[in-house]
């Protein structure tokens, strides 16, 4: 079976490419490498001992992708990983989200909806449910005006694919991800963030490493147990895997919903003060850090109530907290050394 994966080259899509080739699927690889690079390539043949078929295209450019899906008549499947991710970036320029996240989307699903059939999977993320009210987050919690351009476009992008799965062949699974960190264990592919990091994992990598004086701790003062923000942090391996069986469920069509969602967490929440006391143990090292005030559009909570994947999908999560950051940090020490 042949499967498009867009942004295959990315952190998420990599490790997905990985586990699709080790099941046997055999891959196509949509990227335009602006947030990737062609070496990754060569991380993944060193895992699977294959070279995957690799594309560098922008999918923005329309005809492209017609062009793209007239070459390759056969896929079977797609996973959509390719969009822009950083939030502050999309409050700055916001239509460069519109039309990275929602065009290129709506390019995809036209041309998916000429076929008698197609899977569709989307990289949606718990930011949809903003605060939710209750702990764990359960998929029908109320999904919560967006608190950015980015946030924005996950919604709307569900939306899209809700009203055209109704009308289309097209069955679809929305896949809510929490925090994805770490790095596969043979540390030949893993997380490459351009500049300086956003997220918390990389920050504390880098700082470890010297890259960074110390790492700033947004806000004490929360209402969670040692007043630090609580996520829900889950091994990139294990979200991987998710999306194998996911697809497996859509071409497998067994009591399958034109549009399916499910949150991919390890349902436990961890604050940013216990994620640093995990990289000090596996680490063995201190981290210099700082509490500063709180940053603008952070939740306070957020963890997965991970039933629906569990039950519906056969899918849990393996990792540790420890085990993900050890991966992140002897990732981190790899990439240094090159
Ligand atoms: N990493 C997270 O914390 C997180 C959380 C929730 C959801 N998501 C979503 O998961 C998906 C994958 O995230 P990631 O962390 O792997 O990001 P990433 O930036 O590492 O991967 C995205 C890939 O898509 C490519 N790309 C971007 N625009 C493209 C275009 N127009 N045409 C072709 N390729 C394009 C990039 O070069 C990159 O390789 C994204 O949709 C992201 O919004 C990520
Ligand atoms: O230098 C830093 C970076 C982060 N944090 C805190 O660490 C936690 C996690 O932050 P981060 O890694 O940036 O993740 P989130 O803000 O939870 O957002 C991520 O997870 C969301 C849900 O999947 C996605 O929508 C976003 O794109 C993705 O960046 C938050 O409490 C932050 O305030 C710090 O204290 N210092």
């Amino acid at each position: 079976m042949k499967i498009l994966v867009t942004g295959g080259l990315g952190f998420i899509g990599s490790h997905t490419v990985v586990e699709l080739q080790n099941q046997g699927f055999e891959v196509v690889v949509i990227d335009n490498l602006s947030n990737s690079s062609l070496k990754v390539l060569d991380g993944i043949k060193a895992i699977t001992g294959i070279d995957t078929v690799f594309e560098n295209l922008d999918l923005r450019e329309k005809e492209k992708v017609q062009d793209f899906f007239k070459r390759h008549n056969d896929i079977s499947g797609v996973i959509h990983f390719a969009a822009s991710k950083a939030v502050g970036e999309s409050v700055e320029n916001p239509l460069l989200y519109y039309e990275n996240n929602i065009n290129t989307l709506v390019y995809l699903l036209q041309e998916l909806q000429q076929k008698q059939e197609a899977s569709f999977i989307f990289s949606s993320s718990c930011t949809v449910y903003g605060q939710a009210e209750k702990m764990p987050i359960t998929e029908d919690a109320s999904v919560q005006p967006a608190m950015s351009p980015y946030g924005n476009t996950k919604q709307i992008g569900e939306e899209i694919i809700t009203d055209t799965a109704k009308v289309t062949n097209i069955n679809a699974i929305l896949l809510r991800y929490f925090n994805p960190i770490g790095a596969h264990p043979s540390t030949e592919i893993g997380e490459l963030p351009l500049g300086v990091p956003q997220n918390l994992v990389p920050f504390i990598t880098q700082t470890a490493f010297g890259l960074r004086k110390e790492l700033s701790v947004y806000g004490d003062d929360y209402p969670t147990p040692d007043g630090t923000a609580v996520r829900d942090y889950i091994h990139v391996v294990d979200l991987a895997k998710a999306h194998v069986i996911a697809l497996q469920r859509l071409l497998n069509k067994k009591n399958l919903n034109k549009v399916e969602i499910f949150n991919l967490g390890t349902g436990t929440g961890s604050s940013v003060l216990e994620v640093i006391q995990s990289f000090e143990k596996v680490s063995g090292q201190k981290l210099a850090y700082k509490i500063v005030g709180r940053r603008e559009g952070d939740v306070i909570s957020a963890y997965a109530n991970t039933d629906t994947a569990n039950n519906v999908l056969g899918w849990k999560a393996a990792s540790t907290l420890d085990e993900a950051m050890a991966s992140a940090w002897k990732w981190e020490q790899k990439i240094r050394k090159q």
